[in-house]
């Protein structure tokens, strides 16, 4: 659906298949370049400060030679003014799922575009309210393995689903990147245009 302009290149810094998966469908062309960077929050800072600034280090860690452009993302799960990355363990996640039952949270997603002359950043929020759930239910999400490796200890996308009430707000946001609001920025910026060519 779009394509990007003519002579440059666009780079994923990020690890994330479900990244990768919604940077792909909308037919742009990009190379996958995981970043390393530690994702340790600091103390005093806000969920949406913590990730765009684990963006931002996600996209300027990634080299970029000229015409090349690289677009990173941290997703972070926010409730009662406490942050929640991916949990280290089961326990954790045994712990964030309880945090987040039966209430609604604040879901963030930092993006970062490392340009050939400078760089942009966006952010992405989006509201989910989680079902009730039994103490067993928390149990055998965990044990399904599912919420390792990912902020807040749950998937919406996958099994999550089923643990999910509502969303309101971006939905591409809580998966991992705000997709409208990245083609926006990129159109914004001349990095991209609508492709009117059949695909095959
Ligand atoms: C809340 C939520 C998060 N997630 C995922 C998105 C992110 O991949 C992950 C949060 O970790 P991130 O640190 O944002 O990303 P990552 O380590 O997976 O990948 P990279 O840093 O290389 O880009 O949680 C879901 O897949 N579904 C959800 O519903």
């Amino acid at each position: 659906m779009y394509r990007l302009t003519p002579g440059l290149e666009l780079i994923l810094a990020s690890a994330s298949p479900r990244r990768r998966e919604l940077l792909g469908r909308i037919g742009l062309e990009f190379a996958v370049a995981p970043a390393h960077v530690d994702e340790t929050t600091a103390p005093g800072e806000t969920a949406q400060q913590a990730a765009q600034r684990l963006a931002q280090a996600k996209a300027l860690a990634t080299p970029a030679g000229p015409g090349q452009v690289v677009l990173a993302a941290d997703t972070l799960v926010t409730i009662d003014g406490v942050i929640l990355g991916k949990p280290a363990d089961q326990a954790q996640a045994v712990a964030m799922l309880e945090r987040l039952n039966g209430r609604e949270h604040q879901v963030v997603t930092g993006f970062h575009l490392r340009l050939p002359g400078g760089q942009r950043g966006g952010l992405g929020l989006s509201n989910v309210r989680f079902r009730r759930l039994a103490p067993a239910e928390i149990a055998a999400y965990v044990r399904s393995g599912e919420p390792m490796g990912k902020a807040g200890a749950y998937a919406v996308q996958g099994l999550g689903a089923a643990l999910v009430e509502a969303v309101s707000g971006s939905y591409t946001n809580v998966v991992g990147l705000p997709l409208a609001a990245v083609v926006k920025l990129l159109l914004e910026l001349g990095l991209i245009a609508p492709n009117a060519e059949e695909r095959p």
